[in-house]
């Protein structure tokens, strides 16, 4: 995919973003799904986690978008609390949504424009450079007046990729970014992350149970099992590690979509 070196060059001086989890809980009602959840996410690196169906990864993303406050522990972004608008207008934090997330009634052009015209982030100039640059990094612009009704699921992925860029993001989170893509297109989208990041050095955070998206594209994992962390490691690590937890989700025979998390013998 041809890119220009940088989208936003206005931006380049921008420091790195830095996210800290540090011994965060969730309990909903009598539920607890997430305990205990520490690490670091450094500056430009591609933090993906994974987990089992219902282990608390969207949740936790949740949690690292400010859209939720923890029942325990903190979150911070270089030292900010995600909860404070500010700290999500200052590093221009942006969450890709699974389903896309598209309004319908407007064009592709009109949904990256929405956010910055209704809060008047730029002149109107700006504005369309920013959407035109963004659908250029996505190769989309032919889809530019299309209605998200006539987008494939893998072009929808790529929409809302460049809505989210629209907003020139120093910290990246994307929720299921590959569901419901055939082999070749979640390749492309796993380009995509990759080249965001070596390009424009921005922050990613991936929630995902593509095992083999996750490991080709991720600098480290962190593994939620029942909503605890059972690691926190590069791929390699990963993959070589004895611990019964790692190796069971790892097992190409396990169905980590099947919130029981059996494995595909056993059910069969
Ligand atoms: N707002 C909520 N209120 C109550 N319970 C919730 C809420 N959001 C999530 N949960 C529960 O938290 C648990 C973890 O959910 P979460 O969506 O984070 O799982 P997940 O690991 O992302 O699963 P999947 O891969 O299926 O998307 C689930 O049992 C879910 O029912």
């Amino acid at each position: 995919m041809p890119l220009t070196r940088s989208p936003f060059p206005e931006r380049d001086d921008r420091k790195p973003v830095t996210v800290h989890i540090d011994s965060v809980a969730k309990r909903y009602g009598n539920q607890q799904v997430l305990e205990d959840i520490s690490f670091t996410v450094e500056p430009g690196e591609i933090f993906v986690i994974m987990g089992p169906s219902g282990s608390g990864k969207s949740v936790l993303l949740r949690h690292i978008a400010g859209l939720e406050i923890p029942t325990a522990g903190k979150i911070d972004i270089n030292g900010h609390n995600p909860i404070d608008p500010e700290t999500r207008n200052r590093y221009a934090l942006a969450l890709v949504f699974q389903s896309g997330a598209l309004l319908n009634s407007l064009s592709v052009y009109d949904n990256l424009a929405l956010y910055p015209l209704e809060h008047a982030l730029c002149s109107k100039k700006s504005i369309r450079d920013r959407v035109m640059r963004a659908l250029r990094i996505l190769s989309i612009e032919h889809a530019a007046h299309k209605m998200p009704s006539e987008l494939s699921g893998g072009m929808r992925k790529r929409v809302a990729i460049a809505r989210a860029l629209v907003m020139e993001p120093q910290v990246l989170l994307y929720d299921e970014p590959t569901s419901e893509l055939d082999p070749i297109m979640s390749a492309t989208i796993a380009e995509i992350i990759g080249t965001l990041r070596e390009e424009y050095a921005v922050t990613s955070i991936v929630v995902s149970h593509d095992r083999d998206l996750s490991l080709t594209i991720a600098d480290r994992v962190a593994l939620l099992h029942h909503g605890r962390t059972a690691i926190v490691a590069p791929p390699d690590e990963l993959r070589a590690s004895t611990d019964p937890i790692v190796t069971e989700f790892l097992n190409p025979r396990i169905d980590v979509r099947n919130p029981r998390f059996k494995s595909l013998e056993a059910s069969s």
